[in-house]
């Protein structure tokens, strides 16, 4: 198991570009299965995630094949007949349940296993499950697997979702392109992720109504082709950057390659920070205020603040002039960083769903342990202003969903290296 280990601290200065993303590219990936001929993707991270879903995609019999070098994954359904996502791949991580729709909604049947994923508390699949009921499916849960069976046509009908999820979208509507006569999902997720899925399953051949809206019309067609297919650029992974940039007040960061569109209300709630931001095209120059102000946030479904990204803001909060405040509404226990970077000297006290911090105080580097994914990056970014050394123990989280992130970093002049954690 990996370690980071960061001396700080450093300011960052120069040219970041940002990565396919994660979480856009894996609903791709399974709608890919529900074409007759395959599919390329294009712009695709070289991330655990990506690796770990290629395999569970190729269980079914389906060619994969990923190109690094370009960024291309090649996904050919031709000989898929093993119709079940095991256990042991599906608990490395939560997409692959889309194997469930993906599946059933191609062929009329499904062996899933229970997902896994980042785990910071509870994250029920009640409404992946009860939708697909609603649509038609027979769905039934034995020995930790869902086994699903539906019949040539689903009748279909209307299910809301109460909250509003993006994973229980994804698999309605891999479930019901091919197979539901009318399904209506309402409050449906409306974040970027959803419609690049749903608008390239229309390209494939599908009939979608209301994408982008929080109203989703299906109606089964009778085949989707393969098509070729750009993933869009890492959302939060630019949010993430443009927090790192902020935290240090002598950084000058430059972004190339983002999808600013997909950013919804970020840039705006940044710009509070006292951040010089500009811009333009695909590129985001971050110049950090000489003291950042504090600024409170609250989570919220697309365009509002993502949870992906109230770890990294709340970690920037330390070192902020006063109190304030980061409110997570979408995962109640996601607050699993805050003993973590309070070990590096930060003053933050968690409240049921909300940690109040104060600052600014001065970080100093120890060892701090990653939980997941975001806590992980945090730890990253408070280790880059910290002084002194900071080991980030269980690097694992970080290899999921940042691609090359210590090389990113080092050419824009953090001091990061990557070691076997008994180093
Ligand atoms: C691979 C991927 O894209 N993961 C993202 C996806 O996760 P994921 O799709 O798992 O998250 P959801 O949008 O489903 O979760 C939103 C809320 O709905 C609840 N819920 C969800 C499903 C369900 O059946 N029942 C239920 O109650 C969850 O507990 C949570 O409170 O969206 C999250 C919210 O933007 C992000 O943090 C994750 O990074
Ligand atoms: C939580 C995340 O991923 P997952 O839903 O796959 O755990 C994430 O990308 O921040």
């Amino acid at each position: 198991m990996d370690k980071f280990i960061i001396e700080g601290p450093t300011p960052l200065k120069g040219t970041i570009p940002i990565s396919g993303s994660k979480n856009a590219a894996l609903p791709l990936m399974a709608a890919a299965i529900l074409g007759d001929s395959p599919t390329t993707i294009t712009n695709v991270p070289k991330l655990r995630d990506i690796y770990t879903f290629n395999n569970v995609i190729r269980v079914t019999g389906t060619h994969v094949n990923f190109d690094e070098e370009a960024g291309e994954l090649s996904i050919d359904p031709a000989n898929l007949a093993h119709l079940e996502a095991p256990y042991e791949l599906v608990r490395k991580m939560r997409a692959s349940f889309y194997m469930l729709g993906a599946l059933l909604g191609k062929f009329g049947r499904a062996k899933v296993s229970l997902p896994g994923g980042c785990a910071w508390g509870p994250r029920p699949v009640d409404l992946h499950l009860n939708g697909m009921r609603e649509m038609g499916a027979d769905i039934k849960l034995e020995e930790g697997y869902v086994i699903a069976n539906a019949p040539k046509e689903m009748e279909g009908g209307t299910f809301t979702l109460d909250p509003s999820s993006v994973g229980a979208t994804i698999n309605l509507v891999l479930a019901s392109v091919l197979r539901a006569k009318e399904f209506t999902i309402k409050n449906a997720a409306k974040e970027p992720d959803v419609v690049l899925l749903c608008n390239t399953l229309v390209e494939m051949g599908a009939d979608i109504e209301g994408i982008g809206t929080d109203t989703l019309t299906i109606r089964a067609v009778d085949q989707l082709e393969g098509i070729t297919v750009r993933n869009a650029a890492d959302r939060i992974e630019t949010g993430t950057f443009m927090i790192a940039a902020a935290m240090h007040p002598e950084s000058d960061v430059t972004l190339t390659g983002a999808d600013v569109d997909d950013l919804g209300h970020f840039p705006e709630v940044f710009e509070k920070t006292g951040a010089d931001m500009t811009i333009k095209n695909d590129t985001i120059h971050i110049e950090a205020p000489d003291q950042i102000n504090a600024t409170n946030i609250e989570t919220q479904i697309y365009p509002g603040f993502p949870t992906d990204l109230q770890a990294q803001w709340a970690t920037m909060m330390t070192q902020a002039s006063g109190e304030s405040s980061v409110t997570d509404t979408i995962y109640y226990d996601r607050f699993s960083y805050v003993p973590e970077v309070t070990r590096l000297g930060a003053d933050m006290d968690v409240d049921e769903n909300t940690v109040n911090i104060a600052g600014k105080t001065p970080l100093k580097g120890a060892s701090v342990m990653s939980t997941d994914l975001r806590a992980s990056v945090s730890l990253v970014l408070a280790g880059m202003i910290a002084e002194g050394k900071t080991d980030v123990l269980r690097i694992y989280h970080l290899d999921r969903g940042y691609e090359d992130l210590e090389e990113k970093l080092t050419a824009v002049g953090a001091n990061i290296r990557r070691a076997g954690q008994e180093e």
